[in-house]
C-alpha cells in the first residue's frame, strides 16, 4: 500500500541461520526488511530500542530443549511480547571449503544446540575432531568460508550454499525428525486475537523459596484444566537458589480458564511477566480443557448470589 512504512524484522543471524528460514516462512517477511544480528540478545534489543518492529529467535528444540539465552532475555529487561510462533524441521549438514575430504576434518564449529544434536554422528564418524562452539550454525559456516582456523561447520544446507561450502555429509542429526520452535517477538500491545488453538507464555517469579512453591504454580493451571506445554526453571541471577519459572500454557489470555489461571498465578507469585498469547503453529486445539461456558456460567451465578438472588 502506498505510504505504508515497510516493516523491519530483525533475526538471529548471520544470513543462513535456521532462524532466518523460520522467519521467511511468514508471508509478512516477504514484504519486510530483514536484518540479521549476531546474537539473540541483539535481535531482541533492536525491538526494545525501536530499531526493529519484531525479531525472530529460537526458543525450544525437540531434542536439545530450551534455548536459555532466549528465555532469559525475555524474562528480563524491557517487556516484550510473543506475536507468532514457527515450527521448523532442522536438518544438519557437515560442510567445508571445496577440496576438503572428510578424513581431513580436524576441527568442527557450530552452535552448541546443533553440536548436541549431532553428537552421536560426530563420535561415530569424526571421533578425533575438536568441536568448537560458534555463535550460530551460519556464523560457523561463515567462519569456515573465511578462515582456515576451522575445517568444517555443522549448519543448515542453506548456510552451506550461502557461504559456498561443499557438503561432506547430509542429514547428520541423531534424531531424524528434530524440530525447532521459533518465536516472533514484538513490543507489548494487544495480543493477537484468540483462534481456538493458542499458546500463552508467562514467567512466574515465586515470592520466596518454600515447600510446595512449584506445586502452587502448577495448581493454578491444573484446577482450571489448563494444560502446560513447557515449564522451565531458570535462575533469576540475583543469588544462588533464586529461580523463576518460564511457562507455556495451552489457550489464550482471553479464554476464561486461562484468564482465571493467570489471576491465580498473580496471587501466589511475587510477580508474573505476561509474554503473550499467540496462535500455535501446529494448530493443535487444547485436548482436555473444559470449555469456557462453565466459567461464564459460574461467574454469572456468583453475580446473582452477590445481588442476593439464590438461583
Ligand atoms: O544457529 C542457528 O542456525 C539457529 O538458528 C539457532 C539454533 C538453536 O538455537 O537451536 C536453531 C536451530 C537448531 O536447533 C540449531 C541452532
Amino acid at each position: 500500500m502506498p505510504g505504508t512504512p515497510t516493516a523491519r524484522y530483525a533475526y538471529f543471524g548471520p544470513e543462513g541461520t535456521f532462524t532466518e528460514q523460520a522467519l521467511r516462512t511468514l508471508p509478512a517477511a516477504g514484504r519486510a526488511v530483514l536484518e540479521p544480528l549476531p546474537t539473540i540478545t541483539a535481535a531482541l534489543d533492536a525491538v526494545r530500542a525501536g530499531d526493529a518492529d519484531a525479531a525472530m529467535v529460537p526458543i525450544e528444540n525437540s531434542v536439545e530443549g530450551a534455548v536459555s539465552t532466549t528465555l532469559d532475555a525475555l524474562a528480563t529487561g524491557d517487556p516484550l511480547m510473543v506475536l507468532r510462533e514457527v515450527l521448523l524441521p532442522v536438518r544438519f549438514v557437515l560442510c567445508a571449503r571445496s577440496g576438503t575430504a572428510l578424513a581431513d576434518v580436524r576441527t568442527v564449529a557450530s552452535h552448541p544446540h546443533a553440536l548436541a544434536q549431532c553428537r552421536g554422528w560426530m563420535s561415530a564418524t569424526l571421533p578425533q575432531a575438536d568441536v568448537v562452539p560458534a555463535a550460530s550454525t551460519a556464523a560457523a559456516a561463515q567462519a569456515v568460508a573465511q578462515d582456515a582456523a576451522f575445517d568444517a561447520a555443522i549448519s543448515s544446507p542453506l548456510a552451506a550454499d550461502r557461504y559456498a561450502l561443499e557438503v561432506l555429509a547430509d542429514g547428520i542429526g541423531d534424531v531424524r525428525d528434530a524440530v525447532t520452535r521459533f518465536v516472533l517477538v514484538g513490543r507489548p500491545g494487544g495480543a493477537p486475537l484468540p483462534t481456538g488453538h493458542d499458546r500463552t507464555t508467562v514467567v512466574a517469579y515465586i515470592a520466596d523459596d518454600h515447600p510446595g512453591a512449584l506445586l502452587e504454580v502448577l495448581t493454578e493451571f491444573a484446577v482450571r484444566g489448563v494444560n502446560l506445554t513447557r515449564i522451565e526453571s531458570r535462575p533469576t541471577g540475583e543469588r544462588l537458589g533464586r529461580y523463576c519459572f518460564s511457562i507455556d500454557a495451552e489457550g489464550h489470555v482471553d479464554d476464561a480458564r486461562v484468564g482465571e489461571a493467570l489471576m491465580g498465578l498473580r496471587r501466589v507469585c511475587a510477580d508474573v511477566r505476561f509474554l503473550g498469547s499467540y496462535p500455535r503453529a501446529d494448530a493443535a486445539r487444547p485436548g482436555t480443557a473444559p470449555d469456557d461456558a462453565g466459567f461464564r456460567d459460574a461467574q454469572a451465578w456468583l453475580a446473582r448470589v452477590r445481588e442476593g438472588r439464590t438461583t
